[in-house]
């Protein structure tokens, strides 16, 4: 694996004394999809405006492909993109011109077949010619794509790409960041919605109050953190939990119809563990009509973790 971005022991204060990143250490390695969740004022815009040079961090060293960014900020800049969170400038601007400034901006020669590229793979072609503020709200975000693209970066940060956006324009924002993903573009993605890190990242951060609380292969993550829940829906009602199956972390739902078990580690035991219990209820003659299991998602992995204290 290639480092392309290595934070280390990065940290912001702002002034007035908000300390916006904690001592963060974090290596990016080329060609992944990295996804950084966190609430609101985690931190995560902060780290990113750090690296894009927004933000001067208060400690701490950022490498991008091998420089130093304090020392050597140019020799990297024109290798990163970003995508912010809102359009500030350009909103009188043709699409077209605005695409291509962008590319401009970085010394690049214009390349008329580059920006069409780009404009048709975003479905901005048609709209090349109109005014960004006279686009929809989603066409516009696709705008901020185009020209975050227009240098042809090798690592992209992607600053919430798909808050308030409907569902339909979500699914094009990750068809459209599979598409990088191809051509080997690394990706940095924030996000509020879990959902998307579970679908378009290899590997999760999770920041809160400035702090990297965890940083993990997602897969792992969800089998390291995960749980098992299973609902069993009894023929008959049980009035007490019966001795046979204390030994299981099990309840009875008020009712007295419904088992609920909640165990396993992820690693498949909480599986076996239900099948264990299952046996154990029919040979306590203990009948019943329903199974449903489920793993837990990343999003209770992430509620859990941000209520466990950890996050102080
Ligand atoms: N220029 C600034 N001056 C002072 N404080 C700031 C500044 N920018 C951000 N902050 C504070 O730093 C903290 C982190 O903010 P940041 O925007 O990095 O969080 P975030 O994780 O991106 O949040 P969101 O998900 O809401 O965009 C917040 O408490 C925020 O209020």
């Amino acid at each position: 694996m290639e480092p392309i971005l290595e934070l280390s022991g990065l940290s912001k204060v702002y002034p007035g004394g908000l300390t916006a990143l904690d001592n963060v250490d974090l290596t990016i390695n080329k060609g992944e999809v990295f996804a950084l969740l966190g609430p609101n004022g985690a931190g995560k815009t902060t780290l990113i405006g750090a690296v894009c040079g927004l933000v001067r961090p208060t400690s701490g060293s950022i490498r991008a492909f091998g420089h130093d960014l304090a020392s050597d900020w140019r020799r990297a800049r024109n290798r990163i993109g970003l995508v912010p969170q809102e359009l500030s400038t350009d909103m009188f601007e043709p699409v077209h011109r605005a695409v291509s400034y962008s590319r401009g901006l970085f010394g690049l020669a214009p390349d008329r077949d580059r920006i069409e590229e780009i404009l048709r793979s975003l479905s901005l072609w048609d709209k090349r010619d109109e005014r960004i503020m006279a686009l929809s709200g989603g066409m516009k975000r696709r705008v901020l794509i185009a020209k975050a693209l227009a240098h042809e970066p090798d690592l992209l940060f992607l600053d919430e790409p798909t808050a308030g956006v409907d569902v339909e324009l979500r699914k094009g924002m990750w068809a459209i960041v599979d598409t990088m993903r191809e051509r080997g573009v690394t990706i940095i993605l924030t996000t509020h919605y879990i959902e998307e890190a579970e679908l378009m990242a290899d590997r999760v951060g999770i920041i809160n109050r400035g702090k990297l609380l965890m940083v993990d292969q997602k897969d792992a993550m969800m089998a390291r953190l995960g749980r098992t829940e299973a609902h069993i829906t009894l023929a008959r009602p049980l009035s007490a939990l019966p001795s046979e199956i204390a030994r299981f972390p099990v309840e009875l739902e008020p009712g007295g119809e419904v088992l609920c078990y909640r165990g396993g580690d992820g690693t498949g035991k909480g599986k076996a563990e239900v099948a264990a219990l299952t046996k154990a209820l029919i040979a306590a003659d203990i009948d019943y009509v329903g199974i449903d299991t489920r793993e837990s998602s990343l999003e209770e992995i992430f509620v859990s973790l941000l209520g466990e204290g950890k996050a102080a």
